[in-house]
């Protein structure tokens, strides 16, 4: 079964090896081809988040500079560079689509952070819902590793992990996962595809072979392992097929698909369920059990009558029936001072108490497992 016709959250990696004319500068038409594609999927109702790589080699071209150089702070100071470019070309090729675009650059940490995670994916789905298109690179100012081992394969995986997305599209400059590196081996069979995290497929991925990208197939490989685990296909394919992004929501089989075994839903309660240290204690009125319970509905502050512990923004709290018997667990949207001070009142004033809103429900249904 192909992953991509039923997909309605869709996140598209664009790799250095790509997205540049041979590591110098952009390949503008290649940008604006793709654009192309994603907006006729968002007029078709799908959401789509772009992680592009690019910064560097454009910055590297801006500079004059003749080739990619090794120092790390010059490889930073080129992606500083390069990235206004980047989202430059970007936002003129979707303009012309009548597309908004954002750039958001992000770091690993960043997503390992809880109160930072909330944060980045309350503004990524606001921005899905408001029909414009994120831009995502890695934030190389404040980091190496990823310049280092060149992978913005991982930030591909963790943004799809972030807005639990339906798949994540790889582009790169091959048709896909062979059995050994095409490179090395011409006559590699190529894998269709199989299962996301098989051990057996990082041994078949090699480093990169442009020079130009720096993480190879095995960054992919680990990507696709990583977005399984929140329930999405992966699909690694070729940027430079014709009209590629289209055909795969056709339905067509191309390039090699690594399937999740769970579903998106499942992923995400296992996750909540094994990953957080609980912080705090929530007790609930009758009428908040019965709408989560029957309804699956979020958490409001209306139906809360007690809370115990001190947790930040972003933290793991259990929720309490009047009884004392634990009906739910979730990641809550407020530290425990300002979830105390709008605690039972309705949504409609919590700016009036707290002077800010964060979001208008204290957990939101998708931050909630249901015991
Ligand atoms: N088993 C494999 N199948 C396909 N490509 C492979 C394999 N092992 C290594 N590679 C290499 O990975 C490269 C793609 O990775 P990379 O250059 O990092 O691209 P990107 O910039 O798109 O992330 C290919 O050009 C290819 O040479
Ligand atoms: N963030 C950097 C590079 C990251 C990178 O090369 O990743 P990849 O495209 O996976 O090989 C840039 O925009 O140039």
């Amino acid at each position: 079964m192909r992953a991509l016709p039923s997909a309605h959250r869709i996140v598209v990696k664009v790799g250095s090896s790509l997205v540049t004319n041979d590591g110098r500068g952009l390949d503008h038409q290649a940008l604006g081809r793709w654009a192309a594609e994603i907006a006729a999927l968002a007029r078709l109702g799908r959401e789509v988040v772009l992680v592009s790589s690019g910064a560097i080699a454009e910055g590297v071209a801006r500079l004059g500079w003749i080739k990619r150089p090794h120092a790390l702070h010059e490889l930073q100071a080129a992606a500083a560079v390069g990235q206004m470019g980047l989202v430059e070309a970007y936002e003129r090729c979707f303009r012309q689509h009548g597309l908004k675009t954002a750039q958001i650059l992000l770091t690993h940490d960043d997503l390992a952070d809880r109160t930072r995670y909330l944060n980045a994916r309350s503004t990524l789905l606001t921005l899905l819902s408001l029909g414009v298109i994120p831009i995502i690179n890695e934030n190389d100012t404040v980091v190496t590793t990823e310049i280092k081992f060149g992978d913005n394969d991982t930030l591909g995986a963790l943004v799809t992990n972030l807005i639990e997305a339906d798949a994540l599209v790889i582009l790169t400059d091959q048709r896909g996962l062979y059995r050994a590196d095409p490179r090395k081996c011409p006559d590699a069979e190529f894998v269709h595809e199989a299962e996301a995290g098989l051990p057996e497929l990082e041994a078949m991925a090699g480093g990169a072979g442009s020079g130009v990208g720096t993480g190879g197939m095995y960054t992919k490989i680990i990507a696709a392992k990583r977005a399984a685990r929140s329930g999405a296909h992966t699909i690694i394919a070729s940027g430079r097929e014709e009209q590629v992004l289209t055909r795969l929501v056709q339905g067509e089989s191309i390039g090699t698909q690594l399937t999740a075994r769970t579903s998106r839903i499942a992923a995400r309660k296992q996750w909540l369920a094994d990953h957080l240290q609980l912080r705090g204690t929530l007790t609930l009125d009758a009428g908040a059990v019965r709408a989560l319970r029957e309804q699956g509905t979020s958490l409001l502050p209306i139906g809360v009558t007690r809370i115990e512990g001190e947790f930040h923004r972003g933290e793991m709290v259990r929720c309490l029936d009047p009884a004392g018997v634990e009906v739910a667990r979730g990641l809550i949207n407020y530290d425990a001072a300002d979830s105390r001070r709008i605690l039972g009142l309705p949504t409609g004033q919590i700016e009036a108490v707290l002077g800010f809103v964060d979001e208008p429900e204290l957990i939101h249904r998708d931050n909630l497992v249901v015991l």
